[in-house]
């Protein structure tokens, strides 16, 4: 005898007249928003400079004279506010959230940006998390070409969150070489095939250090074997990003678009589907 219905289909086995086809949970950005492409940077761990190149490529395409947005899609672990010097709080209306703007005019939301106290933890369970991070896409009043999603680390129920409910144009997977080579990066890329998100390629951070004096790279841990893990995979290598105490110096002092390198360029022009 069937059960009463609770008209939850998705945990239901019978096929009733009733049973309604799966929906997608893709939500709706906020009516008077416009949002070009959007293109998610993922890594397989904390730590590899995942939010670093979410901010380069965000400034790389700014120079290129695109209007750009950063949702900073790691709630409990913002660190995009920080690399712009944004410590202002965002402002709202009946009409949505106002994304704060960057020296150059980068659109930002984090929730950094919405806390009273910016060093106050965020202490909230997966659930509200993946709220927040739904909010950003449909409550914002983004105005850009290009939008970058800076994920949260692993493939935990946020992530999980964060592919079904924006509408992903793409991911890039940000590695340093020990983690290519080891493809630790391998879950989070069965996760974007799983969830059907086509996948640009990978930016090799910490790849080498340059010499001071000569300018000479020297590369840490091997040259070119990151590259065979990258093919073997089948995953395009667009960028080789050196470490360089220049970089962290500027996340810190909060001026990441005054960064000089061009070795975010391939990863560009691949968004620009060049
Ligand atoms: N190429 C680099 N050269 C110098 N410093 C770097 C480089 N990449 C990242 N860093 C520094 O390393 C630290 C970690 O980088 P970042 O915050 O971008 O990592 P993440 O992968 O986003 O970490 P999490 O996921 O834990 O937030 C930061 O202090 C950053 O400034």
């Amino acid at each position: 005898m069937m059960s009463e219905c609770t008209h939850e289909c998705s945990t239901c086995g019978e096929s009733c007249s009733q049973r309604q086809e799966p929906q997608s949970l893709l939500k709706e950005l906020n009516p008077a928003a416009r949002v070009g492409k959007v293109y998610g940077v993922v890594s397989g761990k904390g730590g590899v400079g995942k939010s670093m190149t979410t901010c380069q490529l965000a400034v790389t395409m700014r120079r290129r004279g695109y209007q750009v947005g950063v949702l900073d899609a790691d709630v409990t672990g913002p660190s995009i506010p920080k690399a712009f010097g944004l410590h202002q709080q965002a402002t709202g209306s009946e009409a949505g959230m106002n994304p704060v703007l960057t020296r150059t005019g980068i659109q930002v939301m984090s929730t950094n940006l919405l806390l009273a106290n910016e060093t106050d933890p965020v202490i909230w369970r997966g659930p509200v998390i993946s709220g927040v991070v739904q909010q950003f896409w449909t409550d914002v009043l983004w105005n850009c070409d290009y939008l970058f999603v800076d994920m949260p680390p692993g493939t935990g129920d946020v992530s999980l969150s964060v592919f079904q409910s924006i509408p992903l144009d793409g991911i890039l997977i940000v590695a340093s070489p020990q983690e290519l080579v080891s493809m630790v990066v391998e879950k989070a890329v069965k996760m974007a095939e799983m969830m059907e998100v086509p996948i640009l390629g990978v930016v090799e951070n910490m790849s080498y250090v340059a010499c001071p004096d000569c300018g000479q790279h020297i590369h840490l841990f091997g040259q070119g074997k990151t590259r065979e893990a990258a093919e073997r995979h089948s995953l395009p290598l667009l960028a080789e990003m050196p470490i360089d105490p220049a970089l962290a110096a500027l996340v810190d002092a909060g001026d990441i678009e005054s960064f000089e390198g061009s070795w975010l360029d391939g990863a560009a022009d691949r968004l620009e589907g060049k």
